[in-house]
């Protein structure tokens, strides 16, 4: 009986633990509500109303990432003691949801320098790295940014091309990095390069490279299809000196590195994809409302309802995905299959709600007086960077096959 009495409570125990995780996934704490509706109310009063002029002249939001530093966004998991708000990846969740909701460039600048820039740093640095590369990114006077991909390799990451060799008490870099999300602004970047070819992508190691500095220069700005208030460009590198001391992490340690780091990132793109397919959403449903054919009002004719649903269907379920990655992250548990699903669905809930948001608005979707385009050409990002879908089904390839080895 005692046994039976212990396996009860233990088992009480256990539900009790489990319906608190899950009612996170229901309700969410108090912190994390004060978060997401502060993040919803600024992103609806100061980011949704210039959102598209920010877009359509190419403009750095440099005010709004300033105000979002004061308010704990731009360096939501980083501890107090370092400058930063001290929540957790849940947290910056619903930052970058809401933040996104109200302008995808705004989001993607928030993403790079939470999770690509300092989330490298704040798990690999040491103390002494941590108070100079991630203290003075906290309050979003300065930015930083991420430099993995390259010309030649995007998806192989592992193939870097990009060289650092030792020189007495200096790094000395030479290389190309491509499409680097922040360039333009950045006051460092975490770069990725290769410190012994012969060992492939085990020989690549992460370096700290202030900017500007002497040796690294920048490409032009890309011309986007969406997300173009954020600038995207080249990193040039030619023999660009840094101290030794700005190795991050171990020597060959770069590509276990940038693929932790991005399996975190995932979660952020993943929550930018929510909130331009919650706006896409918001924009039909609301047109649905207001727009009258055949003597009634759009919405309610049968055939807009089903696409208010599925596009529904398909946010609430990403974003289900999405909490779920947070969370066993915050849990610290492991987390790479959820975060490539999370990002996967996000992405694809993404182009599929603005699509059929377009299609709500008819012709008025198709134009810039209304954010359906806008939304259109920035969801299709969300599909790329940070690992393409196809990528993010390799990725839960390789997890379920692990689970089921014989
Ligand atoms: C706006 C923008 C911002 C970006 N920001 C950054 C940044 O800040 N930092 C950074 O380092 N990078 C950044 N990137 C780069 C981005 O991560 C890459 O573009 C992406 O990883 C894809 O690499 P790729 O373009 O070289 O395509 P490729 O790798 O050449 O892929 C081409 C196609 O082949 C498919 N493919 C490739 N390998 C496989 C495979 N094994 N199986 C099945 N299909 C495969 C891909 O899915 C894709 O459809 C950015 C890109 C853009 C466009």
């Amino acid at each position: 009986t005692r046994a039976k009495i212990r396996r009860r409570k233990l088992f009480n125990i256990s539900v009790r633990r489990g319906s608190r995780a899950l009612s996170q996934l229901a309700e969410l704490p108090e912190m994390h509500q004060m978060m997401r509706q502060t993040c919803r109310d600024y992103a609806a009063k100061e980011l949704a109303p210039i959102a598209a002029t920010l877009d359509k002249n190419h403009t750095y939001p440099a005010k709004q990432i300033l105000e979002l530093g004061a308010m704990g966004v731009m360096a939501v998991e980083v501890p107090e003691e370092l400058g930063g708000t001290g929540m957790d990846y849940l947290a910056y969740s619903l930052a970058m949801e809401e933040i996104s909701r109200g302008c995808a460039s705004t989001g993607v600048v928030v993403s790079v320098n939470n999770s690509l820039y300092i989330g490298p740093i704040l798990k690999y640095g040491n103390e002494e790295q941590k108070k100079q590369w991630i203290t003075p990114f906290t309050t979003g006077e300065k930015v930083g940014c991420f430099a993995l991909s390259e010309p030649g390799n995007g998806s192989d990451a592992g193939a870097a091309s990009t060289m650092a060799h030792q020189d007495g008490d200096e790094w000395v870099l030479n290389g190309t990095k491509a499409w680097i999300t922040n360039s333009w602004e950045a006051s460092a970047t975490v770069v990725f390069a290769t410190t012994d070819k012969a060992l492939k992508h085990k020989g690549i190691s992460a370096f700290l490279v202030p900017m500007p500095h002497p040796g690294l220069s920048l490409g032009k700005k890309e011309e986007k299809l969406g997300i173009r208030a954020s600038s995207t460009a080249n990193i040039i590198l030619e023999d660009c000196r840094i101290p030794l001391g700005n190795l991050l992490g171990s020597r060959g340690a770069g590509f276990k590195i940038a693929m932790q780091t991005l399996d975190s990132g995932r979660i952020g793109i993943a929550s930018q994809a929510l909130g331009i397919a919650q706006a896409a959403l918001d924009c039909a449903a609301d047109y649905a409302h207001k727009r009258t054919a055949f003597g009634a009002p759009i919405g309610k004719m049968q055939a807009i309802q089903f696409k208010l649903a599925d596009m529904a269907l398909a946010i609430e379920s990403a974003r289900l995905l999405t909490w779920k990655a947070a969370l066993l992250k915050d849990a610290k548990k492991p987390f790479t299959k959820e975060a490539a699903m999370a990002k996967l669905a996000a992405s694809e809930a993404a182009t599929f709600s603005a699509h059929q948001s377009i299609q709500i608005l008819g012709g008025m979707g198709f134009v810039t007086d209304m954010p359906a385009e806008r939304h259109y050409r920035d969801a299709r990002i969300t599909e790329i960077y940070e690992g393409t879908s196809e990528i993010q089904r390799l990725v839960i390839a390789n997890q379920v096959l692990k689970e089921y080895q014989p």
